[in-house]
């Protein structure tokens, strides 16, 4: 009875775990494929030729066996370093059309920063560890991306 919850024979537990990170960055949404008017008509607003900002919030969701040893997924102290190489130091205070090179031929939607980020985060991590990018552009504009 009671002593050590932690016997061998024990079934393996699965948790996320979720880092929230902000950066900063402007955009223009325009596409090279499509003609000035087109890309007008399609993208309004977020078309104007000097671009606008957005304060962008992501949260980094990975999933995994809880260690029975550390009682982690993984070390979210670890979690914080890769999000520093593979979202701050490239995205924060940029030009995502301009100075990050990804996005030279890429339209910087919200939906292709989820697919940057998940590209990148998945290099550093573990295999099959990342779950999830959740990008909030603006308070009411949501993104959702899984690695598919
Ligand atoms: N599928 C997508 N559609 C749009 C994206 C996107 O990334 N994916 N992005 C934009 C623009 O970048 C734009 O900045 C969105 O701004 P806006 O529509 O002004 O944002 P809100 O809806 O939050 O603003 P309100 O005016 O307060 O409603 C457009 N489309
Ligand atoms: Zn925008």
């Amino acid at each position: 009875m009671g002593g050590n919850h932690y016997q061998t024979n024990e079934v393996e537990r699965i948790g996320f775990i979720t880092r929230v990170q902000s950066f900063s960055a402007c955009h223009r949404l325009h596409s090279k494929s499509l003609s000035d008017e087109e890309n007008r008509k399609i993208f309004g607003k977020c078309n104007n030729p000097n671009g606008h900002g957005h304060n962008y919030k992501v949260e980094v969701t990975v999933r995994g066996k809880i260690d029975r040893i550390t009682g982690m997924v993984m070390n979210l102290t670890e979690l914080k370093q890769h999000i520093e190489e593979a979202i701050m130091i490239p995205l924060d205070h940029k030009n995502l059309d301009e100075d990050v090179p990804y996005f030279a031929d890429v339209v910087s939607t919200t939906e292709n920063v989820a697919v940057y980020i998940w590209d990148s985060l998945a290099k550093l991590l573990p295999p099959s560890l990342l779950y999830e990018i959740k990008i909030y552009e603006t308070d009411k504009n949501i993104v959702v991306y899984r690695g598919e």
